[in-house]
């Protein structure tokens, strides 16, 4: 195993995105040697068995070819698996059917040797490896590989070539794009035999180089032993994995790009127009470029030279600029024959011009139409995706594409710049600008006829196509567009198929997903050309089959179904574009096999889907190959032939030998009463030729038991495999995870820087503009409630003011009437208060008045005692007892008090000052007796009064 591990260095693990490029690489060298030893099983047997048929005439032969491939027309069935275990599992089967077969044919006369022969050739057939004659100048090819002109005899016939799909191969200076150590990116690993052929050498980094053939061992290649400088072989051996490859042409590394336009692109656009004698309308063309990443794809279509990096620059656009690709070109020869034709008196033709791009499975317009104002539709939103369509009639087109009328070539290479910046394109490891999209440039030729064509349709045609509709007859019937018909060419800039690992597409993920969906779709263009290969009728060495031809399952293939069918796919050339770079080899040997399926691909048939779909109605149960080559064997078996069953144990001898009646009444078919006239064999005696036969048996047998032995190697190796991939896969995963993970914190970081910087960095940014308006009418709605709030409360509070005011002014009336009633009630008392007073003042000065009198008689008594007795007035008490009570001093009653009250005289009623005292509160009675505090009375000083 540890043999194996150099070729590990160079598989590519499946990508996260799943793709699985590089692992059929890892097992070539088991299969080489499984497969050659088939081969040499299958040429032995079918040396024999050749031999055995010497005698049989050669009209006999072609007649049972012809019968053989009549059964093969009918051979496609449904849908099939071809996995490599049905694979072996029906070529073991077949090949005990067929030992079965040769000894009961080696007992049969010259005839039945013919029907060996059959059944070694639908062996080949069935394990689909055409034996490739040595070419004695060249070194042997590689085995398993079907090349298609090597064998002599079997190069196409010129009306086969024609047939043929257009396949050209472009090679570009070598370059070594990622300057690996020890690989000399000027060497070139493709040889250029003829304008037609190359030869490939696999260098010693590449998948291919890995195991040298020393006579019948394999040995394992070290450096020392691997390919010499100039890539030629080495002296221990045949270096497996030297290739021989055919296509229509094949352009070197100095070929320029006139001559690729001269020989590719200029026939396509000369059928795009009328015939000139006949006046039939010309043909639609569709021109592809294929490769991987910096093979020269986007340098074949578009080329350079017509950029201009000023708007003053001044280009001048009557002749080619070396360096134009296809497109500008084209654009120069469309143009000039538009308007030869246009000052002739034919149909008058225009040119409209449109672009668009795949890119992740979607459809832009890559020339939108701008809108009054400026810029293209639906600036905000993003561009705007466009949708494929197809007519009634099963014309394909995109819906909304626009179409630009074009009368001059400067008009047209702007348009082809702007579509060129429009496009999506991005730096890689390998390309520093990449296409990360199919891009295709559709030129359409318009043809107006009769008195309203002289090309006034052309400017309502202008216009997006939007009112396009799937009925194709709309073109030449409504309105404007009547008595209009196009021709369109499409120029295609197929995405370069890549391997992640080398671009650096693993460390991004949009660019992950861009590689993916590209490999993709590059990947279903290719299972469409196999299964279109499936369909076509073959002579020998096809797989048996065919299911449907999935063009619809992605949008390239979808838009390239006509071209590859109907009757305009003879006018589909496919350039494909190889770097011959030692560190490209793996990748350029997958396109170079691809390209050598679709050189292969017939283009005759209209409808391959069409055909599949009766034979599937046909066809209830579901036939697989191993029974369809049964069912053949059975129809070419001496036994069937007569008409007896090929278990059939009656000896041959004593059958009828040559009884078409028998064969008739059994409902045998009727072909073979052609074979069985039998003729003796001449040369070798038919027990020489079945000794042989008997021989070859045994080798086969021992051989048998040497391919299981090799197979079993072979599924331990890929299991081996598959577990250093899934290893590194696991690795490889685990990497990403980490990365993800890692960069899932530095974006949630980034976010949260970009939160905090957003509010200062709001103006300039579109986005953040729209934010701040957002914010700022959430701040005047904010505003405006708050002002529907403040006044809501001032209303609130008005209300509330004047229910306190009413509660309030109703207290104090309250108040007002109580006071008002104390103070009547303290006026009364007053009142009488002052009635009393003024009674007991005249009381008062009654007594002072009588007080006086006896005062006045005391002392007239005291007088007349010291006059008459003076010595006993000394003896005498001088503060003497009043012994006289007055005669009014009565408590007077209340009614004599109000009257004295009233009569008396109010200036009696001094201030208490005058008399050295305060004022005081009249009180009401009924409050002294509360003991209320406040002793003041709301009236204030209105009833002071003396106390
Ligand atoms: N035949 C050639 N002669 C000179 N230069 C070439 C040739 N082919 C390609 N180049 C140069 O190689 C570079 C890559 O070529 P280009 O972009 O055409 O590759 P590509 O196949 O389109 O790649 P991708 O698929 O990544 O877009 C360009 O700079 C181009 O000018």
């Amino acid at each position: 195993m540890s043999e194996h591990r150099d070729d590990l260095e160079t598989v590519a693990p499946p990508s996260p995105a799943g793709s699985r490029t590089g692992f059929v690489f890892s097992v070539p060298s088991e299969r080489c040697r499984v497969s050659s030893i088939c081969q040499s099983v299958d040429s032995r047997v079918f040396a024999a068995t050749a031999a055995a048929s010497d005698g049989v005439e050669e009209s006999k032969e072609a007649e049972i070819e012809s019968t053989e491939e009549a059964a093969e027309d009918d051979f496609s069935s449904p849908s099939l698996n071809n996995t490599r275990m049905e694979m072996e599992d029906e070529r073991l089967d077949l090949n005990s059917v067929l030992s079965g077969t040769m000894e009961e044919d080696a007992k049969q006369e010259d005839g039945n040797a013919v029907s060996v022969k059959n059944l070694s050739r639908l062996f080949e057939e069935n394990d689909g490896r055409a034996t490739a004659a040595a070419n004695p100048t060249r070194p042997p090819l590689a085995p398993g590989r079907a090349n298609l002109k090597t064998e002599e005899g079997t190069a196409p016939t010129k009306t086969e070539e024609e047939k043929l799909l257009s396949v050209y191969l472009r090679i570009r200076p070598p370059v070594s794009a990622e300057g690996k150590e020890g690989v000399d990116g000027s060497i070139s690993t493709i040889e250029v035999l003829s304008d037609s052929t190359i030869r490939t050498y696999p260098p010693l980094t590449s998948n291919a180089a890995k195991v040298v053939r020393t006579g019948n061992k394999l040995v394992k290649m070290s450096a020392s032993k691997s390919l010499n400088e100039e890539g030629r072989n080495s002296d221990e051996g045949e270096v497996l994995g030297v290739k021989e490859y055919n296509y229509s042409g094949v352009f070197g590394p100095s070929s320029t790009q006139k001559e690729i336009y001269e020989r590719i692109g200029a026939p396509l656009v000369d059928g795009l127009f009328p015939e000139e004698k006949s006046g039939e309308l010309g043909e639609s063309a569709l021109l592809f470029t294929l490769g991987v990443t910096n093979a020269g794809k986007t340098h074949t279509v578009m080329g350079t030279g017509f950029e201009k990096k000023k708007k003053s620059d001044k280009i001048d656009y009557s002749t080619h600029h070396k360096d134009w690709g296809i497109i500008p070109r084209s654009l120069h020869h469309v143009l000039s024959r538009v308007n030869n034709q246009n000052e002739s008196s034919g149909p008058k033709l225009q040119l409209f011009m449109s672009y668009l791009e795949i890119y992740n499975e979607q459809i832009y317009d890559l020339l939108p139409v701008k809108t009054k104002q400026s810029g293209p539709k639906r600036p905000i939103l993003g561009p705007e995706t466009l949708k494929l369509r197809e007519s009634r009639r099963g014309r394909i087109f995109v819906r909304g594409l626009a179409r630009h009328p074009v009368s001059n070539v400067q008009q047209g290479l702007d348009l082809a710049e702007e579509a060129k910046k429009n496009r999506h394109t991005a730096s890689n490891n390998i390309n520093a600008a990449s296409s990360r999209s199919h891009s295709i440039c559709q030129f359409e030729i318009a043809y107006y006829r009769g008195p309203g064509g002289s090309g006034k349709g052309a400017d309502s045609d202008a216009e997006a196509s939007e009112n396009e509709t799937d009925d194709d007859s709309s073109v030449s019937s409504a309105g404007s567009r009547k008595g209009r018909q196009s021709t369109i060419i499409w120029i295609v800039d197929l995405a370069g198929s890549e391997r992640s690992k080398r671009t650096g597409a693993i460390s991004h993920t949009r660019h992950q997903k861009e590689a993916a969906l590209i490999n993709a779709s590059l990947m279903n263009l290719m299972r469409c050309l196999r299964e279109m290969l499936n369909h076509q009728p073959k002579k020998r060495g096809a797989k048996q089959g065919a299911g449907v031809v999935p063009f619809r399952e992605s949008k390239l293939t979808h838009m390239f179904m006509n071209h590859l069918t109907g009757p305009s796919a003879s006018r589909t050339s496919m350039i494909v574009n190889v770097n011959p770079a030692a560190d490209d080899f793996d990748e350029t040997q997958h396109v170079l096999s691809y390209a050598t399926t679709a050189r292969s691909v017939k283009v005759s048939m209209v409808d391959y889907n069409k055909k599949h779909r009766i034979l599937a109605k046909e066809s209830n149960v579901k036939l697989s190959p191993l029974k369809k080559i049964k069912e053949l064997v059975k129809k070419f078996s001496p036994q069937k032939r007569k008409g007896t069953d090929l278990n059939d144990s009656k000896p041959a001898s004593k059958r009828p030998r040559n009884d078409a009646a028998a064969t008739k009444r059994a409902g045998g078919p009727v072909v073979t009463k052609k074979i069985l006239p039998a003729r003796p064999a001449s040369g070798r005696s038919q027990r020489d030729v079945l000794d042989e036969v008997e021989k070859l048996r045994e080798e086969n047998f021992t051989l048998k038991i040497t391919v299981d032995d090799l197979e079993q190697q072979l599924a331990d190796c890929e299991s081996e495999v598959r577990k250093e991939v899934v290893e590194i896969m696991t690795e490889q995963l685990e990497d990403s995870k980490e990365w993800y993970e890692s960069r899932i914190e530095s974006l949630k970081q980034q976010l949260k820087s970009l939160h905090t910087s957003n509010s200062k960095q709001v103006k300039g940014d579109s986005d953040a503009q729209s934010r701040v308006n957002e914010l700022y009418e959430r701040i005047n709605e904010c505003e405006e409630e708050m002002t529907r709030m403040r006044e809501e409360h001032e209303a609130e509070k008005a209300k509330e003011l004047l229910n306190l005011t009413n509660l309030q002014v109703a207290e104090l009336e309250v108040n007002a009437l109580a006071h008002e009633d104390e103070l009547r009630a303290e006026r009364e008392e007053k009142e009488k208060l002052l009635m009393e007073n003024g009674a007991l003042k005249h009381q008062s000065e009654e007594l002072r008045a009588s007080h006086d009198a006896l005062l006045a008689k005391y002392n007239e008594l005291v007088a007349r005692l010291q006059r008459d007795s003076p010595d006993t007035f000394d003896s005498i008490d001088p503060e003497p007892t009043c012994e006289l009570s007055s005669p009014n001093y009565h408590k007077l009653p209340r009614e004599r008090c109000s009257n004295v009250a009233s009569t008396a005289a109010p200036e009696d009623i001094k201030s208490p000052k005058s008399k050295g005292k305060k004022w005081g509160f009249l009180r009401s009675p009924a409050k002294v007796a509360a003991g209320q505090k406040d002793n003041r009375s709301p009236l204030g000083d209105v009833n002071r009064t003396d106390s």
